[in-house]
């Protein structure tokens, strides 16, 4: 009995869970840390995994056996057990055996987590897409991996006892890396840089490190464990973003928006001893360019000046392209006289020729200037300033430069709000058109009228031609307008015949944008059919200048209408600049003598003689001639005794609306019949 307690005390004590099983299999005793599903009263070849029945089935039959392997439990989550069974024999036969129980739960877990940790480690090592390098505590590679490889080019069996030198670009940058390597090793815990790197092919890279050093639980330095990424792609769209957000990408010139930071910049330090000078540059017919040699030569030509520009300016302007064909120019330390004579050189720099597909172009630029602090004290009124000396200098006749005047201001209003009343003016039916007759010198006989548009804004009251036209030009709307006016006429001119008066012809100005449309011949004959006018009874005028604007085009144009049977004139003739061989070719019908040397041909001697010319001239070439604003009966006779075909003017008769016109040919025809 005492054995017996003896044995259960040392049972108790045992670190290792202990059951007997009887012959049948039965748990008859067990110590407590056996767990509750083995303890005495259950039968080990029933209800548990068939590895541990059988190894209680060897030991029974007088075998030592081993189970290694999950137990199922009610108390607990299922654990893993070392059960070791020895057959209890009594020298003769097997009476039952001795179970020694391991709870191996806690030691397996570990192991698999182990071992998890470490697939995961090599996994991590192969297929990461950052290098992963650890080094040594003297900067030697010990460990490189597959990513490593392919970020810097060298091989694991070229890198592995490399000193870190080898990924190094150059001996400058070398010593400050080192510097930084020291740093590290005497460092804990981790770090960040920046550096640029060599590739084993030569080149730069740019890459992020991460590191981390190695200390062992001494406090010794064992080495340290990197992880690198590749970021030169994504630097150099990081630098070139950087570069697009402050240059014109086309031209490599800033940007509008980077020039007006520089020019608060420089308006904060401008004084009256500093003056600063801000230009607006615009090529002069730049348009011209992209439709007849197309926009990717227009950029070349656009390139090429900016260069020119580039190499213009003094170490601290800077010049932007605002957008088109248009710059801006920052000139700190400016006055405008010394702008003016900045920008000189900058047009004759600009006008030497440029060579472009075999084409050379010779260009011109308009160019406005305002100064800080009279004419803006910001970036914005400056820059609009400038803009509206720069449309000062076009008015001028281009190819030149302005300076900002107060006036311009007021001007620059007065256009915003014609423009904007002239978007309704059609749609409110404002326009109207006036009718000047046209008289034959020989005869005093009408010979048609000239059609004049007229505009009674609601808003503005009436607003002169000579005023809203350019107006209408410039915003566009000029092809809109010249086409009502050309479908009023013609109304006007079916309406006449249609009472039975025998309508003369009316005379229509051509806008050079209608002028330039390269369907106007179809255009118009289709208002003629639309009305059923003869084309015989519409004339068009357009004026020298745009003729002579695209003569090659016009040649084109111009035989177009003459084969439709309309008649053409050339309005406000030697205002511009003919070219006498394009005359000669051009289908025209009459040469309208612009009124600014009928003004003055009584006393003026060289009027007179451009005028007597001109009508020798368009006799030589069989055309007509008509004399435009004449005023005096003195006019008139010296006109008729050149052999003037024709004229119009104050004289005869001032342009009268459609009902006065209709009653003057009412008249004509009381008188005929
Ligand atoms: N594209 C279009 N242009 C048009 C149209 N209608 C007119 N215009 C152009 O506007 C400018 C001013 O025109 P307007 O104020 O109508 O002046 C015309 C005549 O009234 C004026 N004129 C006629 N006789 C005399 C005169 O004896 N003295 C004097 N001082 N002026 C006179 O001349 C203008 C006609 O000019 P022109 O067209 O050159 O024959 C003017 O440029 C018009 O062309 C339109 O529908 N479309």
């Amino acid at each position: 009995m005492a054995d017996e307690a003896n044995l259960g005390r040392l049972l108790e004590h045992l670190p290792l869970g202990i059951i007997q099983i009887d012959a049948r299999g039965l748990v008859v005793r067990n110590n407590h840390l056996v767990p509750a599903d083995l303890r005495a009263g259950c039968r080990l070849q029933q209800q548990h995994p068939a590895a541990l029945s059988n190894a209680v089935h060897k030991a029974l039959a007088g075998e030592n056996a081993l189970y290694e392997g999950y137990c199922p439990s009610t108390d607990a989550p299922e654990r893993f057990l070392r059960a070791t069974f020895l057959p209890l024999n009594d020298g003769k036969q097997v009476h039952g055996a001795v179970g020694l129980i391991e709870d191996l739960s806690s030691r397996r877990a570990d192991e698999l987590e182990l071992h998890t940790s470490r697939l995961r480690n090599r996994l991590l090592w192969a297929q990461s897409a950052l290098a992963m390098i650890e080094w040594d505590e003297l900067f030697r590679v010990r460990e490189w991996n597959p990513a490593a490889e392919r970020i810097f080019g060298f091989s694991r069996s070229e890198a592995i006892g490399q000193h870190a030198h080898f990924i190094l670009p150059d001996e400058a940058r070398r010593m400050v890396s080192l510097e930084v390597l020291d740093a590290l090793l005497k460092q804990q815990g981790g770090s960040y840089s920046l550096n640029a790197n060599r590739h084993r092919d030569g080149r730069e890279i740019l890459c992020e490190w991460f590191n981390t050093t190695l200390v062992n639980e001494n406090g010794q330095t064992l080495g340290v464990t990197s992880l690198v990424q590749d970021v030169s792609e994504r630097e150099a769209a990081q630098t070139h973003n950087r570069y697009l957000a402050e240059h014109d990408e086309l031209t490599g010139l800033y940007n509008r928006k980077y020039l007006s930071q520089r020019a608060e910049h420089a308006i904060s330090l401008a004084s009256a001893h500093h003056p600063l000078a801000l230009a607006f540059i615009d090529l002069d017919n730049f348009k011209h360019v992209n439709d007849t040699l197309g926009h990717s030569a227009g950029d070349r030509l656009l390139c090429q000046l900016a260069a020119r520009v580039k190499a213009q300016l003094r170490a601290h302007d800077c010049a932007a392209r605002q957008g088109g064909d248009e710059f801006i120019l920052l000139l700190p330390d400016t006055t405008l006289p010394l702008a003016g004579a900045l920008l000189d050189e900058l047009a004759a720099a600009l006008a030497a020729p440029c060579h472009i597909d075999g084409h050379e172009i010779c260009v011109t630029v308009s160019i406005g200037v305002a100064c800080y602090p009279q004419d803006g004290e910001d970036f914005d009124t400056l820059l609009r300033s400038a803009d509206m000396a720069m449309y000062d200098a076009k008015r001028d006749g281009k190819n030149t430069w302005r300076g900002f005047r107060a006036p311009l201001r007021e001007r620059a209003s007065r256009q915003l709000l014609l423009e904007s009343a002239l978007h309704r003016a059609l749609a409110r039916d404002e326009l109207s058109l006036h009718y000047q007759p046209q008289f034959a010198l020989e005869d005093k006989r009408l010979l048609g009228f000239e059609a004049l548009l007229r505009w009674h804004s609601e808003d503005l009251g009436v607003v002169s031609p000579a005023e809203f036209i350019p107006v209408a030009e410039s915003c566009g709307l000029i092809a809109m307008i010249g086409d009502w006016v050309l479908q009023e006429a013609l109304c006007q001119l079916s309406c006449w015949q249609a009472e039975g008066l025998s309508p003369v012809p009316v005379a229509v100005n051509l806008s050079a944008a209608q002028f330039l449309q390269s369907d106007l011949s179809e255009r118009i004959a289709r208002a003629l059919d639309a009305h059923a006018v003869d084309a015989a009874l519409l004339e068009l005028e357009l004026t020298e200048s745009v003729a002579m604007q695209r003569p090659g085009e016009a040649l084109e144009q111009l035989a177009a209408l003459h084969a439709l049977g309309v008649r053409v004139s050339i309005d406000d003739f030697g205002t511009g600049y003919s070219s006498l061989s394009y005359l000669k070719r051009f289908r025209l019908d009459r040469l309208k003598i612009d009124r600014s040397f009928v003004a003055d041909i009584v006393e003026d001697h060289e009027d007179r003689a451009i005028v007597e010319a001109v009508i020798r001239m368009a006799g030589a070439l069989g055309l007509k001639t008509l004399a435009e604003g004449v005023e005096t009966p003195e006019q008139l006779a010296w006109l008729t005794a050149q052999g003037c075909d024709a004229a119009q003017g104050y004289l005869l008769e001032r342009p009268v609306p459609a009902g006065e016109a209709t009653a003057w040919l009412r008249a004509q025809a009381a008188v005929a019949g």
